[in-house]
């Protein structure tokens, strides 16, 4: 995944270094581009306008017409800028164009309206305007042109990206774009297909190969990597028939409260469905009875509480560390009282530590001490609870997700998870790994509690905390999906449901 910045140097170093000539990569998008959408046209009836704008998107919007001319297809050009103003590689396709023996309208001939007319004429335009170029706010007439296109019955096929949309999906304020029902995006997915609200003006999209050598994404590597299914089936850890629970890690979770019994069972009862061997609940005794009624397999520690929440540990650091392989600590916590056991466990427990929920509610104290612990500590916000530990707004947050994460993990040391469609995994060396499962049924309370289960039963099964960070986080996704494709409508989906159809998840996963 990258930045307009990247995909340039990727394209600079395909085109210099290697020395794939700019025309030929031109002319593999264009194709590319055609074979993705011919199965989608009717070549009878479909009527197609392709928009061209100065830049070599506007060079890919020749490529793709000649092609699609050449198939048969009725397709009208409409060149936006005078001829002369298209340059390069644009120009040399433009050129070829119509030394094929095509033509094209140059739209600045006709008045604004006069196009509004004409595209009652089309039942789908491809919009080859502007691509990885388009920056600050639209100059006429694009502007005039897209609202025409998005107020028309048009289906739109859009180059690389909408236009009117930036690669890296950072001017999300006055987001006047092409809508388009399907984007063909060559080569890399750019950053803004995975910001909202950007991500809707892609409608579906497709990454096409337009033959641009590994070595050139490499060299630019970007450290933003989706995490996908096969990643997931790659890495997931597989039972050994020797192994006894103790091999699959002892957990704690250290969660709940007498108004939050929920949360705990929902964290506990995750961690034991995706594989832990031992898991300990912590809790306020005054929560202990409601919770214990609810939870078979696990085991309990009870705190003294205060408020109704826990109110001191009453265990120490190194019994906790001969004791468990990991803690996790947060959900359904309550913020009443000090928590200042969070900070004990941030300086003096040595093992793999979660926090969530209510736990980064108190960490937002102790965040100096995550600049000397030396151990994994991973956070698992949502946006409201990172722009509380970094005082920063929801809608900066939003607009500058994967920097301002990277920027946090890197300066703490942590991994941090922060959820959201597309939630993003950051590694403390500031790698970023995508997850693209998931869907809105989870914006509900409790999903959160069934994520922090997951991670920590997975990074006791799993070397790799990344790959068991994201591993959880796609299988938590996935879950959401699988109920959702199977009957269950988004609204009434809820968080004990993700944790009951992980078995099939898996199963499905495994035989797929
Ligand atoms: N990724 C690849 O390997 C390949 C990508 N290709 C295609 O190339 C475009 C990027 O092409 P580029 O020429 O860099 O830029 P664009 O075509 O996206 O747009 C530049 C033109 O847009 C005008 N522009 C810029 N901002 C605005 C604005 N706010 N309002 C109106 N017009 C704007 C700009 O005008 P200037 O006056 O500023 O120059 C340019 O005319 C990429 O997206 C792919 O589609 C290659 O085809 C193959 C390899
Ligand atoms: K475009």
């Amino acid at each position: 995944m990258v930045t307009g910045e990247e995909m340039r140097q990727i394209d600079r170093y395909a085109i210099e270094e290697i020395g794939l000539k700019e025309e030929l990569l031109m002319e593999n998008a264009g194709q590319a581009f055609v074979n993705e959408i011919t199965s989608l046209l009717d070549k009878k009836t479909a009527k197609i306008a392709v928009l061209i704008g100065a830049g070599n998107n506007g060079g890919d919007g020749f490529v793709i017409s000649r092609s699609l001319l050449e198939k048969g297809y009725h397709v009208d050009v409409w060149l936006i800028p005078p001829l002369e103003k298209v340059k390069g590689a644009a120009r040399y396709h433009m050129d070829v164009y119509l030394k094929s023996g095509f033509g094209l309208i140059s739209y600045h001939t006709i008045a604004n309206e006069g196009f509004m007319q004409q595209l009652t004429n089309y039942s789908h335009v491809i919009d080859a305007l502007l691509g990885t170029g388009f920056k600050g706010t639209l100059r006429s007439p694009y502007k005039e042109i897209i609202e025409q296109v998005n107020k028309s019955n048009c289906s739109v096929f859009t180059v690389d990206l909408p236009s009117g949309i930036t690669a890296d999906g950072t001017d999300v304020e006055t987001l006047m774009a092409i809508k388009a029902s399907h984007t063909i995006s060559f080569q890399c997915p750019k950053l803004s297909s995975f910001i909202y609200p950007p991500r809707e003006f892609y409608g579906n999209l497709s990454i096409v190969d337009i033959g641009i050598p590994k070595l050139a994404v490499i060299k630019v590597s970007s450290k933003r990597h989706l995490w996908t299914e096969e990643d997931v089936t790659r890495t997931l850890p597989v039972r050994r028939p020797s192994s006894h629970k103790g091999s699959h890690g002892k957990g704690l979770i250290i969660a709940g409260s007498k108004s939050m019994t929920g949360a705990p069972i929902l964290t506990t009862r995750a961690c034991h469905r995706l594989g832990a061997g031992l898991v300990t609940l912590a809790t306020p005794c005054s929560a202990h009875p409601a919770i214990a009624s609810q939870l078979i397999e696990a085991t309990f520690h009870l705190c003294p509480s205060k408020n109704g929440e826990i109110d001191d540990l009453n265990i120490s650091n190194d019994v906790l560390e001969k004791r468990y392989d990991a803690i996790a600590i947060g959900p359904g916590l309550g913020r009443n009282n000090n928590g200042f056991f969070i900070e004990a466990l941030i300086k003096g427990y040595h093992k793999p530590l979660i926090i969530d929920a209510d736990g980064l509610y108190y960490l937002k104290y102790f965040l100096p001490g995550l600049l000397v612990r030396k151990q994994v500590t991973i956070l698992t916000p949502h946006l409201g609870e990172f722009a509380y530990l970094t005082n920063e707004s929801i809608k900066m947050i939003e607009k500058n997700r994967f920097q301002l994460s990277k920027e946090f993990a890197e300066k703490y040391g942590v991994y941090l998870v922060l959820k959201g469609p597309y939630t993003i995994v950051t590694t403390p060396e500031g790698h970023q790994f995508i997850n693209t499962t998931g869907n809105s049924s989870l914006a509900k309370g409790g999903t959160g509690d069934v994520l922090t289960g997951m991670v920590l039963a997975l990074i006791m099964q799993q070397k790799d905390v990344q790959m068991a960070i994201s591993n959880a986080t796609f299988l938590h996704g996935r879950a959401a999906d699988y109920l959702t494709e199977n009957g269950w409508n988004s609204l009434s989906v809820v968080a004990s449901d993700l944790v009951n159809v992980l078995p099939q998840v898996l199963d499905q996963l495994q035989n797929s």
